[in-house]
C-alpha cells in the first residue's frame, strides 16, 4: 500500500508541475498578447493565479501610465511572441515526456519488485511477456506527441492571437490618433469660438463705454429708422434710447432740417458709402452743440448688401468753441474785445478798395488818451484797463455800424470812418469821440475827467496803404498832442521829419537802460559864505552809440510820457546815492545829493519805498538826500502833494522846490509845504540885472528866509550874478561860473584839489 501511496504521491507533484508550468504558459501568452498592444488584457489572466495576485493588485494601484509605459518597453514582434510560445510549448512538453517516462519506469520497477516480494498481482497488473521497452513507453510517447501538438496549436493560436491584436493595436492607434486630432481641432474651435465670444462682447462692452455717441440705423431709405444708440448718445443729447429708437435718423438733425453742413452724410447714405462731416447739432433741451459726424455701411457677412449704416458722432463743442475763440483772438484785443491791430489792417484794405469804387474818402483816426500813463500808474493796472474798457465802449458808442473801432495796444485806438453819401465822417464825428470820451468816469472813491487827442489821415490823399494811413494818423495825433490835451489835427507832410525823429527816439529810449547807455553828471553846490563845495546835482546823461549824446530836454519829457521815467529814476536814485555815499567814505565830508523827482515818480505809489530801499541799499543817511520837486508836481494837487511830502520828510530827506519862480506857485502854499529849500531858477538869475528879475529874486531870497528855508540860485553864470545873489542872501549856488556838470571822475578831481568859490 506504501508503494500505491508513493505513485499516487508522484503523480500529484506531477501534476502540480503540470498545472505551473500551465500557468506559466498561458502566462507567456498573455505577455506576449500584452506586448503587442492589449496593455489591459493580461489583468484577468495573471488573477487566475494565486501567486501573482498581490501583483496583480498591486498593479491595478499602479497609474495607468506607468503600466502602460512598461508594457511599450517590453514591446515584443508577432513571430517572436509564436517563437516563445512555441519554445514554451516544447519545452514543456519535453518536461512532461520527461515526467511521463520517468513515471513509467520507476512503476514498472515497483510492481517488479512487488512481484519478486512474492506478492501476487492480477495480471493485467503485470507488465506483458515479451512487450518490448517501445510498448511500454507507449504513454510517454503519447504525452510527448500530444505536448508537441499542442504546442503547434498554441502557437499557432498566440500567432493568430497576437496578429489579430497587432492588427487591432494598429487599428486601435490610428482611430485614437484620429479621435485626438479631431478632439484637438475640437478644442482649438472652441478656444477660437471663446475667443471671438470674449472680443465680441468687448466690443460690445467699448461701444456701452464709448465717450461718443454712435447710433445704428437700418440701411432702408429714406427712414434710416435708428435701430439702437449708445449711452454716450444719451448723454450728449439728452434722449433716452426709448425716445429714438424706431425714429427717423433725420430727426435727430433738429428744427434745421436738409442743412448744408448734412449735404455730406445724406449722400453717404443714399450712395450706401462711408462719409463725414462737422455739423451742428441739437440736443433734447433744443441746446445747440458741435459734431464730427462718420457714416459707414454695415453689410451682412462682411461683403453683402447693406444691412446698416453706423454712425459715430464725436462731440466737438469744445474744439470748436476753442478754435473760435482762439480765431477770436487773433483777431481781437482781449481786454476790449475790439479789432486788434491784425484785424484793422484787414479793414483797413477792405475799407481802401470800398473807396477806390466809391471815390468817397476814408479816414484813419489815431486816438491817444491824455494822461492814462499817470492813471496806470498812479491808480494800478486794475483802474487803466476800467478806463481802457470804458474808452472801448465810448468809442463804439459813439461811431456807426460801418466804422471800425480798434485798439493797438495801451492806450492807442485806431478808428476807421468811411465817408458815406450822408456826409460822415466830418470835424462833427471828431467832436462826437472828443466828447464820448470826456464823460466823468467814477475810479473807486476818484472821478476822473479823460480827455484824448486825435490824429487823422485821409486815404487816398495821405497814404496808399494800410501802415501809411495808420503812421501818418501817428504823426498827426503826436501834433495835437503838442497843442494840449483834447486836441485833433490832420495829417500835413510838413509834418513827418520831426516826428519821425522822435518816434526814433521812442523807441531807442526804450531800451536806453538796459543797453546801460546812460550816466550821471554831478554839478557842484557852492555855499556862499565860506565859498566851499557843500553838495551836487545828480544830473541824467543820455550817450546814444550813434546819436550821440542827447540832451535831457529831449528825453526827459518823453520817458515821462511814456512812463519809462519810474525805472530810469529809480536807477538814478540808487547810481546818486551810492556814488554820494562813497565819496563820503572817500573822506570828501557831509556831501549832500540833490536828485531831480519827475512828476510821474512823485505820484508813484511806491515812490517811499523805492526812495528808503535806495538809501537802505547804499547806506547814505536819509538827511545827505535832497530831493528835487518841481512847482508843477506840488501845485497840480496840494493835499496829495503835501501827504507825499510828508511821508517823505518822514524818512528824513530833504525836500526843494526847483525851479521856483517859472510856475504858478502860490506862495500862500508854500508855508504849508514841508520842505527845505527853494531853488531859483536859472531864468531869473541870467536876468537878475533886470529890475524886475532882480526884484523876484530878492523877494524868493526874503520869503524863503521868512519860511527858514534854505535859497539856493541856479544857473549862476557870471561873478555879476553871484555878487548880486550874494549881496541879497542867497545861501547857496550852482552854475557854469564854478562848474558845468561834470563826469564822476571830473567831480572828485575837483574835490580832491580843494577847489573853491572865490571869496567876495
Ligand atoms: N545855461 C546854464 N545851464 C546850467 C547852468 N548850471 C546848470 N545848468 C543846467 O541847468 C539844469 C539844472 O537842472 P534842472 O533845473 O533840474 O533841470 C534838469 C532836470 O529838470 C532834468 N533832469 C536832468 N536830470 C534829471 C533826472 O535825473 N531826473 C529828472 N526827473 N530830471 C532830470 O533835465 C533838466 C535839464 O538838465 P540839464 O540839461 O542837465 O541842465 C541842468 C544843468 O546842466 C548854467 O550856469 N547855465
Amino acid at each position: 500500500m506504501k508503494g500505491v501511496r508513493t505513485r499516487a504521491a508522484i503523480c500529484r507533484s506531477v501534476t502540480q508541475r503540470l498545472h505551473s508550468a500551465a500557468t506559466i504558459f498561458l502566462a507567456g501568452i498573455a505577455v506576449c498578447s500584452a506586448a503587442n498592444g492589449r496593455p489591459r488584457a493580461p489583468r484577468p489572466t495573471v488573477s487566475h493565479c494565486q501567486g501573482c495576485r498581490i501583483t496583480d493588485r498591486r498593479r491595478r494601484c499602479l497609474p495607468d501610465a506607468i503600466m502602460q509605459s512598461f508594457f511599450k518597453r517590453i514591446s515584443i514582434s508577432v513571430s517572436t511572441s509564436a517563437l516563445i510560445t512555441l519554445a514554451v510549448g516544447l519545452s514543456l512538453t519535453a518536461l512532461c515526456y520527461a515526467s511521463a517516462r520517468q513515471i513509467e519506469s520507476e512503476s514498472t520497477r515497483l510492481l517488479l519488485q512487488y512481484h519478486a516480494s512474492g506478492h501476487t498481482l492480477r495480471a493485467a497488473m503485470l507488465p506483458a511477456n515479451g512487450m518490448s521497452l517501445d510498448a511500454n513507453h507507449r504513454g510517454s510517447l503519447y504525452v510527448l506527441l500530444g505536448g508537441l501538438l499542442s504546442s503547434l496549436l498554441a502557437t499557432a493560436y498566440v500567432f493568430q492571437l497576437v496578429s489579430r491584436n497587432s492588427v487591432i493595436a494598429r487599428i486601435t492607434g490610428e482611430r485614437t490618433a484620429a479621435l485626438q486630432f479631431a478632439n484637438l481641432r475640437l478644442s482649438e474651435d472652441i478656444a477660437a469660438r471663446m475667443h471671438t465670444e470674449k472680443s465680441l462682447r468687448l466690443r460690445e462692452r467699448i461701444i456701452e463705454v464709448s465717450a461718443n455717441a454712435i447710433i445704428l440705423c437700418s440701411a432702408d431709405a429714406p427712414g434710416y429708422l435708428i435701430e439702437y444708440v449708445n449711452p454716450a448718445f444719451e448723454r450728449i443729447t439728452g434722449y433716452a434710447a426709448g425716445e429714438v429708437i424706431g425714429q427717423r435718423l433725420e430727426d435727430l438733425q433738429g428744427p434745421e432740417q436738409g442743412r448744408q453742413d448734412m449735404h455730406e452724410i445724406t449722400a453717404a447714405l443714399r450712395e450706401q458709402r462711408e462719409g463725414k462731416a462737422i455739423v451742428r447739432n441739437f440736443r433734447k433741451d433744443g441746446s445747440c452743440y458741435w459734431s464730427e459726424l462718420f457714416v459707414a455701411p454695415v453689410r451682412d457677412d462682411g461683403d453683402g448688401p447693406v444691412s446698416h449704416f453706423v454712425v459715430a458722432q464725436y462731440d466737438i463743442s469744445t474744439v470748436m468753441r476753442f478754435e473760435q475763440e482762439l480765431e477770436f483772438q487773433a483777431r481781437h484785443d482781449i481786454l476790449t474785445g475790439l479789432a486788434n491791430r491784425a484785424l484793422l489792417r484787414e479793414r483797413l484794405e477792405q475799407a481802401m478798395a470800398v473807396t477806390r469804387r466809391s471815390g468817397l474818402p476814408l479816414w484813419v483816426v489815431f486816438i491817444d488818451l491824455d494822461r492814462f500813463k499817470f492813471v496806470n500808474d498812479t491808480l494800478g493796472h486794475d483802474a487803466g484797463d476800467t478806463v481802457l474798457k470804458n474808452v472801448a465802449e465810448r468809442l463804439r458808442d459813439a461811431t456807426r455800424e460801418v466804422d471800425t473801432v480798434a485798439r493797438l495796444g495801451g492806450d492807442e485806438f485806431v478808428l476807421l470812418l468811411p465817408q458815406h453819401g450822408n456826409g460822415e465822417p466830418g470835424a462833427a464825428i471828431l467832436q462826437r469821440i472828443q466828447d464820448a470820451v470826456a464823460q466823468p468816469l467814477q475810479l473807486g472813491e476818484y472821478e476822473f475827467f479823460l480827455s484824448c487827442c486825435m490824429g487823422v489821415a485821409v486815404y487816398p490823399d495821405d497814404g496808399q496803404d494800410a501802415d501809411t494811413l495808420i503812421k501818418h494818423a501817428d504823426i498827426a495825433m503826436y501834433r495835437a498832442k503838442e497843442q494840449g490835451r483834447g486836441h485833433w489835427q490832420f495829417y500835413a507832410s510838413s509834418m513827418n521829419a520831426g516826428t519821425l525823429e522822435r518816434l526814433g527816439l521812442e523807441s531807442e529810449l526804450r531800451h536806453a537802460l538796459e543797453r546801460g547807455q546812460f550816466h550821471l553828471e554831478y554839478q557842484p553846490q557852492l555855499d556862499l559864505a565860506s565859498g566851499k563845495v557843500v553838495g551836487m546835482e545828480a544830473l541824467l546823461r543820455w550817450q546814444h552809440p550813434q546819436l550821440g549824446r542827447i540832451a535831457p530836454a529831449s528825453f526827459i519829457g518823453l520817458a515821462e510820457e511814456m512812463g519809462l521815467i519810474i525805472p530810469i529814476g529809480d536807477w538814478v536814485l540808487r547810481t546818486a546815492c551810492a556814488q554820494a555815499r562813497a565819496w563820503q567814505l572817500a573822506g570828501h565830508g557831509p556831501l549832500r545829493l540833490a536828485v531831480n523827482l519827475s512828476a510821474r515818480q512823485f505820484k508813484q505809489r511806491n515812490l517811499l519805498h523805492a526812495v528808503a530801499q535806495a538809501l537802505a541799499e547804499t547806506g547814505l543817511a536819509a538827511a545827505h538826500l535832497e530831493l528835487e520837486l518841481t512847482e508843477s508836481m506840488v501845485m497840480h494837487d496840494v493835499e496829495q502833494a503835501t501827504a507825499i511830502m510828508a511821508n517823505l520828510k518822514a524818512l528824513g530827506v530833504q525836500l526843494s522846490i526847483d525851479d521856483f519862480g517859472t510856475g504858478y506857485s502860490s506862495l500862500a502854499y508854500l508855508r504849508h509845504f514841508p520842505i527845505d529849500v527853494l531853488k531859483i531858477d536859472k531864468t531869473f538869475v541870467s536876468d537878475i540885472t533886470h529890475d524886475d528879475d532882480a526884484a523876484i529874486v530878492r523877494a524868493i531870497i526874503s520869503l524863503a528866509h521868512s519860511l527858514r528855508l534854505k535859497v539856493i540860485a541856479e544857473g549862476v553864470e557870471t561873478p555879476q550874478q553871484l555878487a548880486f545873489l550874494r549881496q541879497h542872501g542867497c545861501d547857496q549856488m550852482q552854475g557854469y561860473l564854478f562848474s558845468r556838470p561834470l563826469t564822476v571822475s571830473a567831480f572828485e578831481a575837483l574835490l580832491h584839489e580843494g577847489s573853491m568859490l572865490a571869496a567876495a
